[in-house]
C-alpha cells in the first residue's frame, strides 16, 4: 500500500519479540497477506531455532499448518534484529511486559524496559520512516514515551508514527481468534499522518478482517481499552468464584447460579465458570498494572476496586488447597496427591501463573508428595516453575517430593487423593474406576474444574469435593449452622 504523505510503499513487517502473540499473530498476517514479507525477530536464539524447526517452541491448535504454510515464503524468523527493523517499513513491538519485580511499582507496575530497549534499537537502526505499533500490553501513555525516544534520536529524513494495536487473542484458541477477531482495535495520532499511518495497518488487517470489525480510536483509549477488557474479563471470574463460596456454604450449585445469571442478554453466559482460579500470564499483571496507574493518578477507591478481583483470585486458590487438606482428616504430610494438569488452561502448554502452581506450593508446604501429569507441559517447566524462588527457598526438597508422570494413571496409583487443576478435555474421558482401584482407600477427588461426572464418580466409590457445590458432605451441617446464627 502507498502512503501519500509518507511517500513510503508497505511491503515488509516486522515484530520485535517471537513469543506467545509475535508467533502466531505475525503467521497468520503472513498465512493471509501474501502481498507482504513479515519477519519476526527475537534476541532469544534459542527461541528463533525453534520456530524454524519442526518443534516450535509453543503449542497452539492450527498454529503448526500456519506456520508451514508460509515460513520460506513470506515468513521468516531471525536473531538479526537490526536488519529486520532496517527493512521493515512497519514494525510491531511484541516484546514482555511482565510485572515490576522490583524498586517502585515493585509487584504491580509494568516493567517497560524490554519495550524501552525495542524503542531504542528501533531508533539506532532506521534509516527510513517507520510506523511503529505497539502491540504490547501497556500502562496508558506508554506510546508516548515510545515516540519520545524515536523523536529524541531521529535521522534526518526518518519520520515516525506510533500506533497502539493491542491483541485479545487468549491461548489454546490463538489461531481462531487470530482469524476470526470480535475485533481489531487501532489507537493512534489524530493528525493527516498518524491517519494515514492507522489506514495503513487497517489495511493489512481488512486483508481478512471485515472493516466493520476494525475499530479506530485515539492511541490512550486503545491502551486503556486493553487493560479495562482484560481487568472486566477477570472480574467476572473473580466474581462467580465469589459466588462460588456462598454455594458451598448455603448448598446453592454456583453451575445453576452461572446458568441462571448466564441467559439474562446484559451478562451472557460466557467467563462464568468457577474454578480454582483464573492464570495465565496476563490477567493478574494487568489488574494489578491498572491498580498501580490508578495510585499514581490518586485514585485510591478505584486502585482498591481492582484489587479486590486479585484478592478472590489468591484466596479461591487457598480456599481449595485447604478444603484438600481438611478433607484428607486436616494432615497430608507424607500423603501421595495426584495432580492432573499444570497448564493455566486447556491446550497450551503455558504454565504462567498457573493455579497449579499455587496448589503444589501450598500442598508441598505441607509435606505432600505430588505426582504430576499434564499433557503438554514439559517435566522441566514443572520442576522450573516448583523450584522458583517465588515458589520455595529449599528446591532440594521441593525435588525429593515432586514427581512427574507420564500418564494420569501412574500418577494416581498409590495416591490419597487426585486433584483436577487444568480443565484439559482428556480427563473426562479417563477410567476412573480403573483409577478407583490404583488408590488408597477412601480414594478423594477434588475438581477444581467442574469437569467430571461427579455422580458417577460418587457412585463409583470416591469422595468428591468440587468447586461451589457440597457434594460428599452432609447437606443437614448447613442448615444446622444457620439455625444457629453463625454461617
Ligand atoms: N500471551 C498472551 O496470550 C497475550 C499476551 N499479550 C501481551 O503481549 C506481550 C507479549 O506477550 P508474550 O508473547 O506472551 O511474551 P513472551 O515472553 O512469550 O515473548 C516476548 C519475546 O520478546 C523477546 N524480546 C524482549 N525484548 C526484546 C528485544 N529488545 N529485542 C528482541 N526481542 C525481545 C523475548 O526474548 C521473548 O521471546 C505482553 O505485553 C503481553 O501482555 C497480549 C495478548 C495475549
Ligand atoms: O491479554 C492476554 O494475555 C489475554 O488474556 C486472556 O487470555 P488467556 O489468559 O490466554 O486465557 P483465558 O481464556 O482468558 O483464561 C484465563 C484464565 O481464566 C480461567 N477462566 C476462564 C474463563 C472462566 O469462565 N473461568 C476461568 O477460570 C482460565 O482457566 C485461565 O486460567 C484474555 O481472554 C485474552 O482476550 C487476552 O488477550
Amino acid at each position: 500500500m502507498y502512503l501519500r504523505e509518507w511517500n513510503m510503499t508497505v511491503n515488509k513487517i516486522c515484530c520485535i519479540g517471537a513469543g506467545y502473540v509475535g508467533g502466531p499473530s505475525c503467521a497468520v498476517i503472513a498465512h493471509k497477506c501474501p502481498n507482504l514479507q513479515v519477519t519476526v525477530v527475537d534476541q532469544s536464539a534459542e527461541r528463533i531455532a525453534q520456530w524454524n524447526s519442526d518443534k516450535l517452541p509453543i503449542f497452539e491448535p492450527q498454529l503448526d499448518e500456519v506456520v508451514k504454510a508460509c515460513r520460506g515464503h513470506n515468513l521468516f524468523f531471525s536473531t538479526d534484529v537490526e536488519k529486520g527493523i532496517r527493512d521493515a517499513e512497519l514494525i510491531f513491538i511484541c516484546v514482555n511486559t511482565p510485572t515490576k519485580t522490583f524498586g517502585w511499582g515493585k509487584g504491580r507496575a509494568a516493567d517497560l524496559k524490554y519495550i524501552e530497549s525495542a524503542a531504542r534499537r528501533i531508533a539506532e537502526v532506521a534509516q527510513n520512516s517507520k510506523i511503529v505499533v505497539e502491540k504490547s500490553t501497556v500502562p496508558v501513555k506508554a506510546a508516548e514515551s515510545i515516540a519520545n525516544i524515536l523523536s529524541a534520536n531521529v535521522k534526518p529524513g526518518v519520520k515516525y508514527q506510533v500506533l497502539s494495536n493491542p491483541e485479545f487473542l487468549a491461548e489454546g484458541t490463538a489461531i481462531a481468534d487470530l482469524l476470526n477477531p470480535d475485533r481489531v482495535l487501532i489507537g493512534g495520532d489524530q493528525s493527516i499522518e498518524g491517519l494515514e499511518a492507522m489506514e495503513a495497518l487497517c489495511w493489512v488487517y481488512r486483508h481478512w478482517v471485515p472493516s466493520g470489525n476494525i475499530i479506530t480510536m485515539n492511541t490512550w483509549s486503545s491502551e486503556l481499552s486493553k487493560l479495562a477488557a482484560n481487568a472486566f474479563l477477570a472480574q467476572r471470574i473473580s466474581s462467580i468464584n465469589a459466588m462460588s463460596a456462598i454455594c458451598e456454604c448455603t448448598g446453592a450449585d454456583v453451575d445453576e447460579v452461572a446458568h441462571a445469571i448466564g441467559t439474562d442478554s446484559r451478562i451472557g453466559p460466557k467467563f462464568l465458570k468457577a474454578s480454582v482460579g483464573f492464570g495465565g500470564s496476563c490477567f493478574q499483571k494487568d489488574v494489578l498494572n491498572m491498580v498501580y496507574l490508578c495510585e499514581c493518578l490518586n485514585l485510591p477507591e478505584v486502585a482498591a476496586y481492582w484489587q479486590q478481583v486479585i484478592a478472590i483470585n489468591d484466596y479461591q486458590r487457598m480456599r481449595f488447597t485447604k478444603r484438600i487438606v481438611e478433607s484428607l482428616f486436616n494432615t497430608v504430610t507424607n500423603k501421595r496427591i495426584a495432580i492432573l494438569g499444570f497448564a493455566f488452561k486447556k491446550d497450551t502448554g503455558d504454565t504462567r501463573e498457573s493455579a497449579a502452581i499455587y496448589v503444589s506450593k501450598y500442598l508441598l508446604e505441607e509435606g505432600a508428595h505430588i505426582r504430576i501429569y499434564d499433557p503438554k507441559v514439559p517435566e522441566d517447566q514443572i520442576i522450573n516453575d516448583l523450584t522458583c524462588v517465588e515458589v520455595t527457598d529449599q528446591p532440594e526438597k521441593v525435588k525429593q517430593l515432586v514427581s512427574i508422570c507420564p500418564d494420569p494413571y501412574l500418577a494416581a496409583e498409590g495416591s490419597h487423593a487426585l486433584v483436577i487443576c487444568t480443565e484439559w478435555d482428556e480427563f473426562q474421558s479417563l477410567d476412573y474406576q480403573r483409577i478407583y482401584n490404583k488408590m488408597l482407600k477412601p480414594a478423594f477427588i477434588f475438581d477444581g474444574r467442574l469437569i467430571l461426572n461427579h455422580q458417577k464418580l460418587m457412585d463409583l466409590g470416591f469422595k468428591v469435593e468440587t468447586i461451589g457445590k457440597r457434594l460428599s458432605r452432609d447437606q443437614t451441617k448447613v442448615v444446622r449452622t444457620f439455625a444457629n446464627g453463625t454461617p
